[in-house]
């Protein structure tokens, strides 16, 4: 089984403050991981630093984050690369304001690809994988600021898609949507997993235990658990976890 995310002992502060002690952890390729606990316990803060997303935050990483077994924070890797090969979809869908056709093809675009006939085809096709094909196709001239928030979180999720990425991160991804909408991700999340990494940020702990394949618990920037969401659901190792999984403190 291939680890494609190491965390080597990774601290990170904000300007004195600790936020993440010394983090261990590996993900797995082509499957689902679930970061949960309760708010504040740094589990955005540890997805962010898989894209080295805390640039403008006054953080400092120390320890190793490794992609493929590259340190991702060695000065000399490429950022622009970085972020096409590990993407990341945010809470609020924001879509720029663009047709949803432009929308896909930007990062294409900004990647060197300029052939009409190839851009429709990594449109359609990123649209397809976004469950979103159906709904746009007849349409694609359409602002992508006019869909319904459901919408634009999956042409956000095309967008990623639409580069080729190797990992997708999620932060909150539903919290902001309907229940048909979320269900809707999800679904095309549990697709997307045979083909991609995908590492989500939950509150949801019924989301997680549904679309996950292994599940990390976090607490006070520390991780307590790491383990297949299924023991980690029933029996979980940690009393923390089953603490929290019950409703017991968070
Ligand atoms: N940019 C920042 N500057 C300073 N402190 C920050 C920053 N971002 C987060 N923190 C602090 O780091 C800690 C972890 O925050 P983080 O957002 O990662 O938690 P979380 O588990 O994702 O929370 P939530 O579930 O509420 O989104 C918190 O104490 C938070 O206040």
């Amino acid at each position: 089984m291939e680890k494609i995310l190491k965390c080597k002992n990774v601290v990170l502060k904000y300007g004195t403050k600790e936020a993440l002690h010394g983090i261990n952890m590996e993900i797995e390729q082509d499957k689902i991981t679930a970061l949960i606990g309760p708010s504040g316990c740094g589990k955005s803060t540890l997805l962010k630093c898989f894209n080295r997303m805390h640039l403008d935050d006054n953080a400092t990483v120390e320890g190793q984050i490794l992609f493929n077994d590259q340190d991702i924070y060695d000065p000399k890797e490429d950022m622009v690369e970085l972020r096409r090969q590990i993407g990341m979809v945010f809470q609020q869908p924001v879509p720029f304001p663009l047709s949803v056709y432009d929308n896909v093809a930007y990062g294409p675009r900004i990647g060197g690809v300029k052939d009409k006939e190839q851009l429709d085809q990594i449109v359609e096709e990123s649209l397809k994988q976004a469950a979103l094909w159906d709904e746009v196709k007849d349409d694609l001239k359409k602002s992508g600021l006019g869909l319904s928030g459901g919408q634009q979180q999956r042409l956000c999720i095309a967008r990623t898609l639409a580069v080729k990425p190797q990992v997708i991160l999620l932060d909150e991804p539903t919290s902001a949507l309907d229940p048909i909408s979320s269900g809707l991700i999800e679904e095309t999340l549990m697709k997307l997993k045979d083909e991609y990494t995908i590492v989500i940020v939950t509150h949801n702990m019924q989301q997680a235990a549904r679309i996950s394949d292994y599940t990390a618990f976090m607490l006070n920037g520390s991780l307590i658990e790491f383990n297949s969401t299924k023991q980690m659901f029933e029996k979980p190792d940690n009393q923390l976890t089953d603490d929290y999984l019950n409703g017991r403190f968070g």
